[in-house]
C-alpha cells in the first residue's frame, strides 16, 4: 500500500501540493485527475524521489521513503512513466528498454516477456532508434521501460497525452492486465476523462495543489469531476 500523507512541495516559494494525501492499493488503478497546473505531475515526481517534498511522509508497503532518493525508490519498486516519456533518442528501442536493468539484481536483467506480448511493436523494432518512434510507440516503449524494472508501484503521468486513439485503447488494456495481475499499485495522472473513468479504481481529484475530492470509481458523482477538470 502506497501512503502519502500531509505532503507540501515547493519551487522556490511558491507552494505546488498543499497537504496532500493519497493512497493507493496493488491490483487497483487510483487515478489523480485535474487541470492543468494543479500539481499531478507534481505529486508524482514527488513519489518518485525527482522532487524534494517540504512537508510530510511518503510510505510504500510499511517502509518510509520519504528520504531516499530517485534510484533507492526504483529498487524498492517504484517505476515511473513521466510526463513527456523521455525516451533516449540517439538509443535503440532494446537499449532504451536495458536502461530499466539500473536498479535491478544481475539474475533480472532480461527484459520481460509482457513487454513484447503488451507491446508487440517492441519487438519489431528493437533496433530502430528511439528518436524515429512515433508519439504513440514512444509512449509504449516508456511504459516497456518501466516495466522492465519489475514495478510493484507503477506511476504513470498522462500516458495518453498527444497519442492517437488505437494506441491509447493498447495503453488502456495494457494498464487494465498489469492491473489484473493483482501485485501492482498503479497511480495514473491523467486528463482525458473517459479513459480515466474507465480504468479508475479509486480517484482523487486536485485543484490549485490541493485534494478536493476523492473516492471509489462507484461513489464518483462524474458531473462534479468533470467540473473541476474543465477549463
Ligand atoms: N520546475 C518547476 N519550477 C517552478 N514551478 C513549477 C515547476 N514545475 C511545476 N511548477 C508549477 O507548479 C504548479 C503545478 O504544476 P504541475 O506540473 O505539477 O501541474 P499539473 O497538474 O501536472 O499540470 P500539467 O498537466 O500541465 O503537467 C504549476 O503552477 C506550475 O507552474
Amino acid at each position: 500500500m502506497l501512503e502519502v500523507t500531509d505532503i507540501d512541495l515547493h519551487y522556490g516559494a511558491a507552494q505546488a501540493l498543499r497537504s496532500v494525501s493519497i493512497k493507493a492499493a496493488p491490483g487497483r488503478v487510483t487515478c489523480v485527475l485535474g487541470r492543468n497546473g494543479v500539481g499531478k505531475s507534481s505529486l508524482l515526481r514527488a513519489l518518485v524521489g525527482h522532487q524534494p517534498i517540504s512537508k510530510g511522509r511518503i510510505r510504500w508497503n510499511g517502509a518510509d521513503l520519504t528520504a531516499l532518493s530517485a534510484s533507492d525508490r526504483a529498487r524498492r519498486g517504484v517505476g515511473y512513466v513521466p510526463q513527456g516519456r523521455e525516451i533516449f533518442a540517439l538509443l535503440s528501442v532494446e537499449e532504451n528498454l536495458k536502461t530499466g536493468f539500473a536498479p535491478l539484481k544481475r539474475a533480472d536483467c532480461f527484459i520481460p516477456e509482457d513487454v513484447f506480448s503488451l507491446f508487440p511493436v517492441l519487438k519489431d523494432m528493437l533496433r530502430r532508434r528511439g528518436g524515429d518512434l512515433s508519439g504513440g510507440q514512444q509512449q509504449q516503449l516508456a511504459i516497456g521501460r518501466a516495466l522492465v524494472t519489475r514495478p510493484s508501484l507503477l506511476v504513470l503521468d498522462e500516458p495518453t497525452e498527444g497519442i492517437q486513439p488505437s494506441i491509447i485503447k493498447d495503453i488502456g488494456r495494457a494498464i487494465q492486465y498489469l492491473r489484473e495481475k493483482g501485485n501492482i499499485a498503479i497511480v495514473l495522472v491523467e486528463q482525458y476523462f473517459d479513459f480515466a473513468r474507465e480504468l479508475a479504481d479509486d480517484f482523487y481529484v486536485m485543484d490549485r495543489g490541493e485534494v478536493v475530492m476523492s473516492g471509489t470509481r462507484e461513489s464518483m458523482v462524474e458531473r462534479e469531476v468533470r467540473k473541476r477538470m474543465s477549463v
